[in-house]
């Protein structure tokens, strides 16, 4: 086991003690992604275990709440360690937290729990810390996606390219996260450590690699057999494709992307496994319906499903990555709605998707959705995923109303909807269904 350094073990102390003035003293020359050897947690982990039973609610009774004091100016001058050390758990650790992050402490370390800093506010209901380590995630994830490093597989980039790249952001956000942006392209720090990955896929799929498990990649999903039952489909490791409870999700998407009065809809599909939503599409009577799909047996069930001899239902066989530059270049049809819901595909892909696509196929008034499951089996990691894609889609000229749905996780325990799932890829008891469409 390794031994801490005096300033380390230092570190971790004063992270439990919520010391403020020593943490700044020691953050000079420590780094804080120092790891309890027994427990892993970082000082953001500790500094947030110290707040456990802590309302979130600030004092009412006018009590400062600084760590400066204030000059006979106005103007604030240097804090006051005095004022610092008295202030309540909860506010020194609202102070703790920018200040490890901006010195480049790691959002999403796990602990030997499992759990992310982020993980325990959340389970200790601590609102104004989870805030602080959602955006903290943000900021990290937008960053990793200028890079082109949402995910594993990584990207064509050599290191000296991602540096040159991570300057350039450097020079237009000052309170980025350095650490996380010395990460190479397997997730190791330059100093060996390695770092976590909550790899926000569209639909969790794993495989086993010796001991670990390793997402799979689509590459791999589209040449593997697939186990296909009434109420759900399995790729080969067990992986949920697409299960029955997510009918109502489906169902509350076509109502919202398609808002009435919408008359023989022209309708763009991405991914039909069970044919969900498909079918649900059906019933406003398309006049245009385009499905593509590109597993060989989920096109072999489509092939003989009703759906595909319905008048202007249109299949394409393939990737959507190859079939829609060619639909682009045609350029003889756009879309009423255009929903997105494919497996094994990583943030990027869905990126790609709605800025090179949908904002050539959409009809000037229609809507974009997607199924909303990017690091759904983790609510800090959906969080973040939510505020990420917002913004991405924002930069790509459209906006977002999020619509909330209740998922009823606890009912879907133990011997119930889970039941020969390798994983579940939904954890959480709400689901946010986003209707996007054009800015304006
Ligand atoms: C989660 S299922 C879709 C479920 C569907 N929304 C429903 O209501 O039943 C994902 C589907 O996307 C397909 N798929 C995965 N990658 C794809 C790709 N690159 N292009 C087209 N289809 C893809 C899968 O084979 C699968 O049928």
């Amino acid at each position: 086991m390794d031994t801490l350094s005096e300033a380390a073990q230092l570190l971790l102390l004063a992270a439990q003690d919520l010391n403020l003035p020593t943490l700044r003293s020691i953050l000079k020359s420590q780094s804080p992604n120092v790891q309890d050897p027994t427990t892993l947690q970082t000082p953001l982990h500790l500094a947030i275990l110290a707040c456990k039973g802590q309302s979130t609610n600030r004092p009412t009774n006018g009590a400062s709440n600084g760590t400066t004091s204030p000059t006979s100016n106005g103007t604030s001058s240097i804090p006051n360690i005095t004022d610092e050390l008295s202030l309540p758990p909860l506010l020194k650790a609202e102070k703790i937290l920018p200040l490890l992050l901006q010195n480049g402490a790691i959002w999403n370390s796990l602990d030997t729990n499992n759990e992310t800093p982020g993980c325990i506010a959340n389970r200790l209901k601590l609102t104004s810390l989870y805030d602080i380590m959602v955006d903290a995630g943000v900021r990290a994830e937008l960053l990793f996606g200028s890079l082109g490093d949402y995910m594993t597989l990584g990207g064509d980039d050599s290191e000296e390219e991602e540096e040159d790249d991570v300057e350039e952001v450097m020079d237009t956000d000052e309170v980025v996260d350095t650490t996380d942006i010395q990460k190479d392209d397997k997730g190791v720090l330059e100093d060996g450590e390695e770092v976590p990955e909550l790899v926000p896929t569209e639909r969790t799929a794993l495989e086993k690699a010796g001991e670990e498990d390793i997402p799979v990649t689509s590459e791999e999903y589209l040449s593997s057999n697939l186990e296909i039952d009434d109420d759900k489909i399995l790729d080969q490791d067990k992986n949920g494709v697409m299960m029955s409870w997510e009918t109502s999700i489906m169902s509350q998407t076509v109502s919202l992307l398609l808002p009435p009065p919408s008359t023989n809809p022209k309708i763009l599909n991405i991914g039909f496994g069970m044919g969900i939503i498909d079918s649900l599409f059906q019933s406003h009577q398309p006049s245009s319906h385009h499905i593509i799909e590109a597993h060989p047996q989920i096109i072999q069930k489509l092939a003989s499903h009703p759906i595909s001899t319905t008048p202007g239902v249109v299949i394409h066989a393939g990737r959507w990555q190859d079939v829609l530059p060619k639909l682009v270049d045609e350029g003889t049809i756009t879309f009423d709605a255009i929903y997105f819901d494919t497996f094994a595909e990583d943030y990027s892909q869905l990126k790609l998707f709605f800025t090179e696509y949908v904002i050539s196929l959409l009809e000037p008034n229609g809507h974009f959705g997607f199924f909303n499951g990017l690091g759904a089996d983790r609510q800090i990691a959906y969080d973040v995923y939510k505020k990420v894609v917002e913004i991405d889609l924002l930069e790509a000229g459209l906006e977002t109303e999020w619509h909330e749905v209740a998922v009823d996780s606890k009912k879907m325990e133990g011997e119930g909807e889970w039941k020969g799932v390798r994983r579940k890829y939904w954890d959480l008891e709400k689901y946010w269904l986003p209707v996007c469409k054009f800015i304006g």
